[in-house]
């Protein structure tokens, strides 16, 4: 019977994060506070959990595992570690370029596991942008990596509070790429992903989307800003004719007001600071931000690295404990409902 339920539940990795940041300390709190319905394996050098854990007085059980089959169902204080190596030493709030292939290295063994069936879900504590860049690779984030590594056409990145989601149609872009990046395609990819993954794996039977102008005041009829009239409106019409509930687009400051999202799903915005903002406004620390698209499940924190916080014992767990509960949920549905 033991064995059963073990069989049941899933098997979610958990990467590390930036080791000198604060996903390790958000592990090791999260992971002792509270039991979790699923097999938890950290991918992680062994060393770095037990420094850090010292560090923040965290009386925690560091189990070294050779394989997943060996992985138990999760019990509050115990931390199962498949362990990856650190190039160096991890100082908390230090930030090391020498450790930045380790960073990478368990993200891609967390998305193979994943694409192997090893795991059900990721879930990436965060890392660190600019230290993995600063090796001469182009790292924007975990969604164009797993997007890469998954080779899916096209991912979308949605946050998610109790009281509102937020999907974007452009990722880590500068500001002035955006224009050029919103076309009929792009548009027509994210909302058509995003429409999908609502239905099945929030089980959203009939999904109303809000869409966001690129312009102030969605260009104010072409005075502002011709995007609306050129793209935007035209592509929402056409997939409108698919059947699909799209309102907009709005001009975001009053989009993201109770009288639109209290009647709607998700709202989508054109870009990561058009949208970000407000859902963090709304519950930073509580949210979780989940890539669609993707054949995996993955999903992670609201916040970045807090290299400042690292290792004080101030950084909260709150939206770990969430994205987490996410992946569980995630993987407990796709198990009930196989593609
Ligand atoms: N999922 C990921 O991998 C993400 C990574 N990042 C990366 O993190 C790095 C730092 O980014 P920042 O813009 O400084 O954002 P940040 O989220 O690391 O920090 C912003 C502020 O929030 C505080 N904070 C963050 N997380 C907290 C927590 N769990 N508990 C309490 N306070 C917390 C920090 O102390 C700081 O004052 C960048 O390299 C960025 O690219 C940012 C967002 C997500
Ligand atoms: N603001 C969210 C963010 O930057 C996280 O990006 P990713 O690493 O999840 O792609």
């Amino acid at each position: 019977m033991e064995n059963d339920t073990t069989a049941s539940c899933p098997i979610i990795a958990i990467t590390s994060g930036e080791p000198a940041g604060i996903g390790p300390d958000i592990i090791l709190s999260a992971l002792s506070e509270q039991r979790f319905s699923a097999r938890l394996v950290v991918l992680a050098d062994p060393e770095l959990l037990k420094n850090r854990a010292r560090l923040l007085g965290l009386n925690v059980n560091i189990q070294v595992l050779s394989s997943t089959k060996e992985v138990g169902i999760h019990e509050a204080g115990k931390v199962h570690v498949l362990p990856v190596t650190l190039g160096k030493n991890s100082t908390a709030g230090i930030l090391d370029i020498t450790n930045s292939p380790y960073v990478l290295e368990t993200l891609k063994q967390a998305g193979e596991g994943c694409i192997r069936g090893k795991f059900d879900a990721i879930v990436t504590p965060p890392v660190h942008k600019g230290i993995l860049c600063e090796t001469g690779v182009h790292f924007s984030g975990h969604t164009e990596f797993f997007q890469a590594q998954c080779q899916s056409p096209h991912v979308v990145m949605m946050l998610a509070t109790d009281a509102m989601k937020v999907a974007l149609v452009t990722t880590h872009l500068p500001l002035k790429d955006v224009s050029a990046a919103i076309t009929e395609e792009s548009i027509s990819l994210v909302v058509n992903a995003l429409h999908k993954d609502l239905k099945e794996r929030f089980g959203i039977a009939h999904p109303r989307i809000l869409v966001c102008g690129l312009n102030p005041h969605a260009g104010e009829d072409g005075h502002l800003g011709k995007e609306e009239i050129d793209v935007i409106i035209p592509t929402l019409n056409k997939l409108r004719l698919n059947g699909l509930d799209l309102i907009g687009p709005l001009p975001a400051d009053t989009l993201f007001t109770p009288k639109y999202l209290d009647n709607a799903d998700c709202a989508l915005a054109m870009y990561h600071d058009q949208g970000l903002p407000v859902l963090k406004y709304s519950g930073f620390g509580n949210a979780v931000n989940i890539t669609l698209g993707l054949p995996i499940i993955r999903t992670s924190v609201d916040h970045g690295t807090a290299i400042d916080l690292a290792g004080t014992g101030k950084a909260s767990n709150g939206s770990l404990k969430v994205a987490i509960q996410h992946a569980i949920n995630m993987a407990n549905n796709a198990k009930k409902f196989p593609k």
